[in-house]
């Protein structure tokens, strides 16, 4: 995997190439159902802890200005996937069964892309690979409404995602744009059967920033709903997050402090979630 921030899991240009994923095909067509049938009520929520949450916005408490976004969140950490399945939603009848057998197959996609950013790092990970097993993985089923206006508002306003890859499966409705600098959004042109690899804070600061987070935004549209599926892949969230000391073993400079994916959730509970700010709120700066 090349040092970009975010890349098409098969596109031609990019290495190394990663089989398409099968199961993408499906989420898509049972997401639609739900955003327009789903159980919102049940498992409308406003602690961001929840394993399965439904709403809109990062956080409905202290987001001055609400996304153009219904969410479903589902927790679904590989070592506990089965334990976790039977609170998820049952409406659609095959939710749950469609949104497992993606979970897993994105377990294993992550995997093969984090041993690749290992090994495009020359490191081992000390273990990091087996420690991602029995992390956290949480999917966000996105869900944007043609909007009358939508010049007036975002999807979701530009943010980084936390963990250390996000893998994002969006239908063929434009809408995703990434940062590539002061205000310069670039979009990312949806393509069939093809999963978007979105670096995250997590990895950035892992690889003492040789992987860049990419800051990225939603753009809504005046005639069609959007619906993306986003795989957020970190390692436990009481587990804490530096540099790797392998790429400080010559004495590289340590770039970040280290942190937590508690730390990041309490950070978010009580400010904006937007931009890089939590990342930067890491950085070492001297
Ligand atoms: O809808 C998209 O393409 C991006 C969604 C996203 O950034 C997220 O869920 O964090
Ligand atoms: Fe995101």
């Amino acid at each position: 995997m090349a040092e970009s921030s975010s890349s098409h899991a098969h596109h031609p240009q990019q290495q190394p190439t990663v089989a398409t994923c099968k199961a993408s095909e499906e989420p898509n067509k049972g997401v639609r159902h739900l955003c327009e049938r789903g159980e919102r009520a049940r498992h409308m929520s406003p602690d961001i802890r929840a394993p399965v949450r439904y709403g809109t916005s990062f956080n409905q408490l202290n987001d001055g200005v609400l996304c153009w976004r219904d969410f479903l969140k589902l927790l679904c950490n590989p070592a506990r996937l089965d334990d976790v399945v039977p609170s998820w939603p049952n409406n659609p009848s095959d939710l749950r069964e469609v949104m497992s057998a993606y979970a897993r197959a994105n377990q294993g996609l992550f995997r093969e892309l984090m041993e690749a950013a290992l090994e495009a790092m020359g490191i081992t990970g000390e273990g990091v690979l087996e420690e991602l097993d029995c992390g956290t993985q949480m999917m966000m089923v996105n869900c944007f409404p043609a909007c009358p206006e939508p010049e007036l508002t975002l999807g979701m306003p530009p943010h980084s995602d936390y963990g250390f890859l996000t893998l994002l499966l969006q239908d063929q409705v434009n809408g995703l744009e990434v940062c590539q600098g002061d205000d310069d959004w670039l979009l990312v042109d949806p393509l069939p059967g093809a999963l978007i690899i979105n670096v995250g804070d997590h990895l950035e600061i892992f690889s003492n920033g040789r992987y860049k987070s990419v800051l990225h935004r939603v753009r809504v549209n005046s005639t069609q709903l959007r619906i993306s599926v986003a795989s957020l892949h970190s390692l436990p969230p009481e587990r804490v997050i530096g540099p790797a000391p392998e790429l400080l073993a010559d004495g590289t400079p340590r770039r970040y402090m280290d942190t937590d994916l508690t730390t990041f959730l309490d950070y978010l509970a009580s400010a904006e979630g937007k931009h890089k700010t939590f990342l930067q709120s890491r950085r070492i700066t001297t």
